[in-house]
Protein backbone atom coordinates (compact mmCIF):
# COMPACT_ATOMS: atom_id res chain seq x y z
CA UNK A 1 0.00 0.00 0.00
CA UNK A 2 1.66 3.51 -0.63
CA UNK A 3 0.38 5.40 2.33
CA UNK A 4 0.32 9.09 1.20
CA UNK A 5 -0.09 10.50 4.81
CA UNK A 6 -0.49 9.82 8.48
CA UNK A 7 -4.22 8.07 9.29
CA UNK A 8 -6.23 7.89 12.29
CA UNK A 9 -8.12 4.97 12.48
CA UNK A 10 -11.72 5.20 14.96
CA UNK A 11 -13.38 1.83 14.85
CA UNK A 12 -16.28 0.50 17.13
CA UNK A 13 -19.86 -0.36 16.98
CA UNK A 14 -22.93 1.40 15.68
CA UNK A 15 -23.71 4.54 17.76
CA UNK A 16 -20.80 4.92 19.76
CA UNK A 17 -19.93 8.51 18.12
CA UNK A 18 -16.79 7.27 15.07
CA UNK A 19 -18.80 9.53 12.43
CA UNK A 20 -19.70 12.41 14.99
CA UNK A 21 -15.82 12.64 16.16
CA UNK A 22 -14.08 11.64 12.74
CA UNK A 23 -15.65 14.45 11.20
CA UNK A 24 -14.73 16.74 14.05
CA UNK A 25 -10.95 15.12 14.05
CA UNK A 26 -10.97 15.92 10.60
CA UNK A 27 -11.87 19.50 10.70
CA UNK A 28 -9.84 19.85 13.28
CA UNK A 29 -7.04 18.96 11.44
CA UNK A 30 -7.72 19.87 7.88
CA UNK A 31 -7.70 16.26 6.70
CA UNK A 32 -9.67 14.00 4.57
CA UNK A 33 -12.19 11.35 5.63
CA UNK A 34 -13.25 7.92 5.00
CA UNK A 35 -16.96 6.97 6.02
CA UNK A 36 -16.41 3.37 5.18
CA UNK A 37 -19.86 2.23 6.58
CA UNK A 38 -20.94 4.83 4.08
CA UNK A 39 -19.45 2.25 1.14
CA UNK A 40 -21.28 -0.59 3.16
CA UNK A 41 -24.64 1.46 2.59
CA UNK A 42 -24.16 2.74 -0.84
CA UNK A 43 -23.38 -1.36 -1.55
CA UNK A 44 -26.78 -2.30 0.06
CA UNK A 45 -29.06 0.49 -2.18
CA UNK A 46 -26.72 -0.63 -5.32
CA UNK A 47 -28.25 -4.20 -4.71
CA UNK A 48 -31.60 -2.95 -3.72
CA UNK A 49 -31.40 -0.79 -7.11
CA UNK A 50 -30.65 -3.31 -9.16
CA UNK A 51 -32.98 -6.20 -8.22
CA UNK A 52 -29.26 -8.66 -7.32
CA UNK A 53 -29.32 -11.44 -4.76
CA UNK A 54 -27.00 -11.54 -2.20
CA UNK A 55 -25.90 -14.81 -3.25
CA UNK A 56 -24.14 -14.20 -6.20
CA UNK A 57 -20.69 -13.54 -4.63
CA UNK A 58 -19.23 -13.06 -7.92
CA UNK A 59 -21.14 -10.47 -9.16
CA UNK A 60 -21.25 -8.64 -5.50
CA UNK A 61 -17.55 -8.01 -5.55
CA UNK A 62 -17.64 -6.74 -8.96
CA UNK A 63 -19.77 -4.25 -8.47
CA UNK A 64 -18.04 -3.23 -5.14
CA UNK A 65 -14.95 -2.79 -7.15
CA UNK A 66 -16.88 -0.31 -9.91
CA UNK A 67 -19.28 0.89 -7.76
CA UNK A 68 -19.70 4.35 -9.18
CA UNK A 69 -20.00 6.55 -6.03
CA UNK A 70 -18.76 10.27 -5.79
CA UNK A 71 -18.51 12.49 -2.59
CA UNK A 72 -19.43 16.14 -3.29
CA UNK A 73 -18.65 18.87 -1.57
CA UNK A 74 -21.41 21.27 -1.28
CA UNK A 75 -21.82 25.19 -1.63
CA UNK A 76 -22.57 24.94 2.33
CA UNK A 77 -19.25 22.94 3.01
CA UNK A 78 -21.69 19.65 3.65
CA UNK A 79 -20.86 16.35 1.52
CA UNK A 80 -23.35 15.09 -1.10
CA UNK A 81 -23.53 11.40 -1.34
CA UNK A 82 -23.59 9.90 -5.32
CA UNK A 83 -24.44 6.39 -6.33
CA UNK A 84 -24.57 5.88 -10.02
CA UNK A 85 -25.90 10.00 -10.86
CA UNK A 86 -28.45 9.89 -8.26
CA UNK A 87 -27.70 12.00 -4.25
CA UNK A 88 -28.69 8.77 -2.04
CA UNK A 89 -27.33 10.90 1.24
CA UNK A 90 -30.24 10.20 3.16
CA UNK A 91 -31.49 7.09 1.71
CA UNK A 92 -28.41 5.48 2.77
CA UNK A 93 -28.94 6.43 6.45
CA UNK A 94 -32.25 4.23 7.09
CA UNK A 95 -32.27 1.37 9.39
CA UNK A 96 -33.30 -0.87 6.56
CA UNK A 97 -29.96 -0.19 4.32
CA UNK A 98 -27.82 0.02 7.80
CA UNK A 99 -29.19 -4.09 8.18
CA UNK A 100 -28.66 -4.82 4.40
CA UNK A 101 -25.08 -3.31 4.70
CA UNK A 102 -24.36 -5.24 7.74
CA UNK A 103 -25.06 -8.39 6.26
CA UNK A 104 -23.39 -7.79 3.16
CA UNK A 105 -20.23 -6.75 5.11
CA UNK A 106 -20.19 -10.13 6.48
CA UNK A 107 -19.69 -11.82 2.83
CA UNK A 108 -15.51 -12.08 2.30
CA UNK A 109 -15.90 -11.10 -1.77
CA UNK A 110 -17.77 -8.00 -0.97
CA UNK A 111 -14.42 -7.10 1.69
CA UNK A 112 -11.90 -7.87 -0.58
CA UNK A 113 -13.86 -5.69 -3.27
CA UNK A 114 -14.25 -2.13 -1.27
CA UNK A 115 -10.23 -2.64 0.43
CA UNK A 116 -8.62 -1.17 -2.00
CA UNK A 117 -11.22 1.75 -2.54
CA UNK A 118 -11.05 2.90 0.89
CA UNK A 119 -7.50 2.48 0.81
CA UNK A 120 -7.40 4.76 -1.77
CA UNK A 121 -8.56 7.38 0.68
CA UNK A 122 -5.16 7.70 2.33
CA UNK A 123 -4.13 11.12 0.87
CA UNK A 124 -1.68 13.78 2.27
CA UNK A 125 -1.74 15.63 4.42
CA UNK A 126 -3.90 13.11 5.93
CA UNK A 127 -6.95 10.69 6.67
CA UNK A 128 -9.54 10.05 9.53
CA UNK A 129 -10.48 6.57 8.70
CA UNK A 130 -14.25 6.04 10.82
CA UNK A 131 -15.42 2.09 10.34
CA UNK A 132 -14.93 -1.27 12.07
CA UNK A 133 -11.53 -3.08 10.31
CA UNK A 134 -9.79 0.44 9.83
CA UNK A 135 -7.17 -0.24 12.17
CA UNK A 136 -6.86 -4.02 11.96
CA UNK A 137 -7.49 -4.67 8.39
CA UNK A 138 -7.95 -1.37 5.72
CA UNK A 139 -5.06 0.71 7.93
CA UNK A 140 -2.98 -1.47 9.53
CA UNK A 141 0.32 0.92 9.71
CA UNK A 142 -2.20 3.54 10.74
CA UNK A 143 -0.25 6.08 13.55
CA UNK A 144 -2.95 6.23 15.72
CA UNK A 145 -5.85 3.76 16.09
CA UNK A 146 -8.61 3.82 18.74
CA UNK A 147 -11.69 1.75 19.19
CA UNK A 148 -14.45 3.47 20.18
CA UNK A 149 -17.17 2.12 22.07
CA UNK A 150 -20.53 2.93 25.02
CA UNK A 151 -23.29 0.30 26.25
CA UNK A 152 -25.56 -0.72 23.72
CA UNK A 153 -28.05 0.58 25.94
CA UNK A 154 -26.78 4.28 25.44
CA UNK A 155 -26.06 3.95 21.82
CA UNK A 156 -29.91 3.09 20.92
CA UNK A 157 -30.68 6.37 23.14
CA UNK A 158 -28.38 8.05 20.81
CA UNK A 159 -29.47 6.53 17.74
CA UNK A 160 -33.06 7.29 18.85
CA UNK A 161 -32.68 10.49 18.69
CA UNK A 162 -30.71 11.05 15.72
CA UNK A 163 -33.82 9.04 14.28
CA UNK A 164 -36.22 11.10 15.91
CA UNK A 165 -34.15 14.27 14.80
CA UNK A 166 -35.33 12.97 11.28
CA UNK A 167 -38.91 12.66 11.62
CA UNK A 168 -38.79 8.85 12.34
CA UNK A 169 -40.73 7.02 14.61
CA UNK A 170 -38.66 5.13 17.04
CA UNK A 171 -39.30 2.00 19.21
CA UNK A 172 -36.43 2.07 21.97
CA UNK A 173 -36.96 -1.57 22.68
CA UNK A 174 -36.74 -2.71 19.37
CA UNK A 175 -33.55 -0.67 18.34
CA UNK A 176 -31.65 -1.91 21.30
CA UNK A 177 -32.30 -5.34 19.90
CA UNK A 178 -30.93 -4.26 16.04
CA UNK A 179 -28.05 -3.07 17.57
CA UNK A 180 -27.07 -5.82 19.34
CA UNK A 181 -28.21 -8.08 16.41
CA UNK A 182 -25.74 -6.37 14.57
CA UNK A 183 -22.68 -5.62 16.97
CA UNK A 184 -23.25 -10.04 17.90
CA UNK A 185 -22.93 -10.20 13.81
CA UNK A 186 -20.00 -7.72 13.34
CA UNK A 187 -18.00 -9.06 16.41
CA UNK A 188 -18.65 -12.82 15.21
CA UNK A 189 -18.14 -12.94 11.60
CA UNK A 190 -15.45 -14.79 10.31
CA UNK A 191 -13.54 -11.95 8.29
CA UNK A 192 -12.68 -9.22 9.75
CA UNK A 193 -14.63 -8.74 13.09
CA UNK A 194 -14.97 -6.15 15.20
CA UNK A 195 -12.04 -6.03 17.55
CA UNK A 196 -10.15 -3.59 18.97
CA UNK A 197 -6.66 -3.56 16.80
CA UNK A 198 -3.47 -4.34 18.32
CA UNK A 199 -2.47 -1.21 20.02
CA UNK A 200 -5.83 0.27 19.86
CA UNK A 201 -6.88 2.92 22.75
CA UNK A 202 -10.53 2.07 23.62
CA UNK A 203 -12.61 5.19 24.47
CA UNK A 204 -15.62 3.80 26.61
CA UNK A 205 -17.81 7.11 25.25
CA UNK A 206 -21.01 6.31 27.70
CA UNK A 207 -20.28 9.01 30.12
CA UNK A 208 -18.18 11.09 28.14
CA UNK A 209 -19.68 13.83 26.01
CA UNK A 210 -18.66 14.34 22.35
CA UNK A 211 -15.98 17.21 22.89
CA UNK A 212 -14.49 15.08 25.42
CA UNK A 213 -13.81 12.29 23.11
CA UNK A 214 -12.56 14.84 20.25
CA UNK A 215 -9.78 16.41 23.12
CA UNK A 216 -8.66 12.24 24.03
CA UNK A 217 -8.19 11.78 20.47
CA UNK A 218 -6.43 15.43 19.52
CA UNK A 219 -4.49 14.85 22.46
CA UNK A 220 -3.15 11.57 21.27
CA UNK A 221 -2.07 13.36 18.03
CA UNK A 222 -0.35 16.11 19.70
CA UNK A 223 1.54 13.24 21.62
CA UNK A 224 2.43 11.36 18.27
CA UNK A 225 3.94 14.33 16.69
CA UNK A 226 0.90 15.03 13.94
CA UNK A 227 -0.14 18.51 14.85
N1 LIG B 1 -20.09 11.07 23.38
C1 LIG B 1 -21.32 11.31 22.95
N2 LIG B 1 -22.25 11.72 23.81
C2 LIG B 1 -23.52 11.92 23.41
N3 LIG B 1 -23.97 11.75 22.14
C3 LIG B 1 -23.09 11.34 21.24
C4 LIG B 1 -21.74 11.09 21.60
N4 LIG B 1 -21.10 10.69 20.49
C5 LIG B 1 -22.04 10.70 19.49
N5 LIG B 1 -23.22 11.10 19.96
C6 LIG B 1 -24.46 11.19 19.18
O1 LIG B 1 -24.86 9.85 18.93
C7 LIG B 1 -25.40 9.73 17.62
C8 LIG B 1 -24.68 8.60 16.89
O2 LIG B 1 -23.35 9.00 16.61
P1 LIG B 1 -22.61 8.58 15.27
O3 LIG B 1 -21.43 9.47 15.16
O4 LIG B 1 -23.56 8.53 14.13
O5 LIG B 1 -22.16 7.10 15.66
P2 LIG B 1 -21.48 5.95 14.79
O6 LIG B 1 -20.83 6.60 13.60
O7 LIG B 1 -20.49 5.31 15.71
O8 LIG B 1 -22.57 5.00 14.41
C9 LIG B 1 -25.26 11.11 16.98
O9 LIG B 1 -26.52 11.75 17.04
C10 LIG B 1 -24.26 11.84 17.83
O10 LIG B 1 -24.50 13.23 17.88
N1 LIG C 1 -15.42 -0.74 7.99
C1 LIG C 1 -16.68 -1.17 8.07
C2 LIG C 1 -17.76 -0.25 8.10
C3 LIG C 1 -19.05 -0.73 8.17
N2 LIG C 1 -19.27 -2.06 8.19
C4 LIG C 1 -20.62 -2.62 8.19
O1 LIG C 1 -21.51 -1.73 7.55
C5 LIG C 1 -22.64 -1.46 8.39
C6 LIG C 1 -23.02 0.02 8.23
O2 LIG C 1 -21.97 0.82 8.76
P1 LIG C 1 -22.24 2.25 9.43
O3 LIG C 1 -21.01 2.57 10.20
O4 LIG C 1 -22.69 3.20 8.41
O5 LIG C 1 -23.51 1.97 10.27
P2 LIG C 1 -23.92 2.13 11.76
O6 LIG C 1 -23.54 0.84 12.36
O7 LIG C 1 -23.22 3.31 12.34
O8 LIG C 1 -25.39 2.32 11.69
C7 LIG C 1 -22.19 -1.83 9.79
O9 LIG C 1 -23.25 -2.32 10.58
C8 LIG C 1 -21.13 -2.91 9.57
O10 LIG C 1 -21.72 -4.18 9.56
C9 LIG C 1 -18.21 -2.94 8.20
O11 LIG C 1 -18.40 -4.15 8.28
N3 LIG C 1 -16.94 -2.48 8.13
Amino acid sequence: MINQGPVITIDGPSGAGKGTVSQLIAEKLGWHILDSGALYRLLALAVAHHGMSADDVDTLKVLAEHLDIQFQQTEQGAIDIVLEGEVVTQAIRTEEVGNCASKLAAIPAVREGLLLRQRAFSQSPGLVADGRDMGTVVFPSAQIKIFLTASAQERAQRRAQQLQQKGETVNLEALIKVIEERDERDANRAIAPLVPAAGALVIDSTELTIEQVVEIIFAEAVKAGLV
